[in-house]
């Protein structure tokens, strides 16, 4: 383990008799950024879903950061971005961040410090007061990004972070997430469609009905497989004929 953030050692999950993932095993090294790709519905977010505990494998073991999942520890060490935003919509964006800094050991000074980097990060500083009522969509997923980020995560586990997020914010959220992968030595785990995201990750694992048909960096990825994109080396990968 040693080296590794996360750790899947033939991990089974089904839903109603129905295989979401397969017998599954990926060894995701610390201080990296991995995509996770694949089509709708091939099982990503339930992947995500038991590496933070929120849902039981039928089978197999999971490790992060060196705990056996689920662990309470890892509450404090990932940074959660869910796909659907879990936000108060009565409260204001501040008082968001607020709560859910508040649910880690920060002190008062650097929860104040946490809240203003991860507002300015997303570009909500002036939007802080408002209710979450009052934010568009694209909003509210900058701000459960912010929320990630506050509580500074070893880990950072973000379920398709830049959807409904316009192009100049996503290019700086990018920057950030190699920043912090460079300078801060994070571990990113990001779901992504979009193939520019791919490009940037150290390391592509594409998922097709619970399966991992193809891992790699995405430079040795498209050399194997002889292939222009991503789609191209999925659909190889995936043994359809172009
Ligand atoms: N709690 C659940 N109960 C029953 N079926 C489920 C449950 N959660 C997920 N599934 C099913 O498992 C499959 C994989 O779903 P999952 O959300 O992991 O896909 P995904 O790859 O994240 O898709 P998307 O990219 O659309 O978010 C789907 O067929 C989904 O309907």
């Amino acid at each position: 383990m040693g080296n590794n953030a996360i750790s899947l050692n033939s991990i089974e999950k089904k839903f109603h008799q129905k295989q979401v993932i397969a017998p599954l095993s990926l060894e995701i090294p610390k201080g990296q950024l991995i995509g996770l790709l694949g089509p709708s519905g091939c099982g990503k977010t339930t992947l995500i879903k038991m590496i933070m505990g929120m849902i039981k494998p039928d089978n197999g073991h999971i490790k992060v950061l060196n705990h056996t999942v689920p662990h309470k520890q890892l509450l404090t060490d990932i940074g959660y971005m869910a796909q659907s935003d879990a936000l108060y919509l009565d409260l204001t964006g501040e008082e968001n961040l607020h709560f859910f800094a508040k649910l880690y050991r920060l002190s008062k000074k650097e929860r104040a410090e946490r809240v203003n980097y991860a507002a300015s990060l997303v570009h909500l500083t002036d939007d802080l007061n408002s209710k979450v009522l009052n934010y568009s969509g694209g909003m509210k997923r900058r701000l459960s990004l912010a929320i990630a980020l506050t509580q500074n995560p070893k880990l950072l586990i973000l379920d398709e972070p830049t959807v409904g997020i316009d192009p100049v914010l996503k290019k700086e959220i990018w920057q950030e997430l190699i920043r912090l992968k460079n300078d801060e030595h994070k571990t990113i785990l990001v779901t992504t469609h979009a193939m520019d995201e791919a490009e940037r990750c150290d390391q592509l694992a594409m998922l097709r009905n619970g399966h991992i048909i193809a891992h790699g960096t995405p430079h040795d990825l498209k050399a194997h497989y002889q292939a222009k994109d991503f789609d191209e080396v999925f659909l190889k990968a995936g043994g359809e004929a172009l």
